[in-house]
């Protein structure tokens, strides 16, 4: 439900170049089913009904780009107005950083005070469903201060040496293992404490955290872990975005129930 004064924001990163995927537009940029993945993932976050405002991070040179494509707000409901400033969840834009760690760090930045609950989530996840938006927003109101979903392991894990050594040193239970998600979850106040505490990591790709949780974990404060979602899965290579392609087609993943909005002279939205 929209409110006059938001109090959960979703951080929406896109502003990665995909160089594993290696396209020749920002992974975000890139196209399912005519749709870009940062727009199928904005949708979602509309859709949950529990979001108040979405910062999208984009890469600096491709500002205009996102704008046209996410445009100013994000349609909540499917079909009840076409008026995205009536009837969506408004979207800002800010020029990510140099990790995934400084992106969120520079949306953070942008958040009005009257911002609770901060849920972050990657572009690259597309088609993770409003239901776990919602089910780890909730779970955050519930009293966690940080809250990841998490997938059960279904193959053998084994580590191997941390410096490229290809002999395994240790065989962990996997049943104690879980594949970590986005949208990740916070109360306000923790996410702003432990990116301010981890800031010098952010400016190096290696050093930077690769997800926001663990920079809550490295203050010694608790994470909790709810049930992940499969179509939750995270376009890293090509072959992942025919993966989304054919479930999509299959109806094996529902599209989101947001219809586009018309495109206007200033840009459309998505
Ligand atoms: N400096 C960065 C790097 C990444 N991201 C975002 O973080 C999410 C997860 O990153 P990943 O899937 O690794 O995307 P890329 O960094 O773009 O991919 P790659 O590592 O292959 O270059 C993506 O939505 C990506 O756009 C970001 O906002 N800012
Ligand atoms: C945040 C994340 O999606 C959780 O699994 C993941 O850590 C992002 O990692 P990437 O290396 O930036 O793709």
């Amino acid at each position: 439900m929209t409110t006059a004064v938001p109090r959960t924001a979703a951080v929406l990163t896109a502003a990665g170049s995909g160089s594993r995927f290696g396209a020749a537009v920002p992974k975000a940029l890139v196209l399912l089913e005519g749709l870009p993945l940062v727009a199928h993932a904005a949708r979602r976050l509309a859709e949950s009904g529990v979001v108040d405002l979405i910062v999208v991070t984009a890469p600096e040179a491709f500002l205009a780009e996102f704008r046209s494509v996410v445009g100013r707000s994000v349609l909540r409901s499917s079909g009840l107005s076409e008026r995205p400033e009536s009837a969506g969840v408004p979207v800002l834009l800010t020029a990510g950083g140099a990790s995934r760690q400084a992106s969120v760090g520079a949306a953070l930045a942008m958040l009005p005070p009257s911002i609770e609950v901060v849920l972050v989530h990657d572009a690259a996840r597309p088609l993770a469903p409003a239901a776990l938006v919602a089910r780890v927003a909730a779970a955050v109101r519930a009293g966690h201060g940080a809250v990841i979903p998490g997938a059960a392991v279904t193959d053998t894990i084994v580590q191997v040496g941390s410096d490229g050594d290809p002999a395994v040193v240790a065989n962990p239970d996997r049943s104690a293992l879980r594949i970590v998600q986005t949208p990740q979850g916070f109360d306000r106040a923790l996410l702003d404490r432990a990116h301010a505490a981890a800031a010098h990591r952010a400016v190096d790709e290696a050093a930077a955290a690769t997800d926001d949780a663990s920079l809550v974990a490295a203050l010694g404060e608790q994470v909790h872990v709810v049930p992940g979602d499969p179509d939750a899965f995270k376009i890293t290579a090509p072959r992942d975005l025919e993966l989304a392609q054919l479930a999509l087609r299959a109806g094996l993943i529902r599209t989101s129930a947001i219809r586009p909005s018309r495109t206007t002279r200033s840009g459309g939205t998505a």
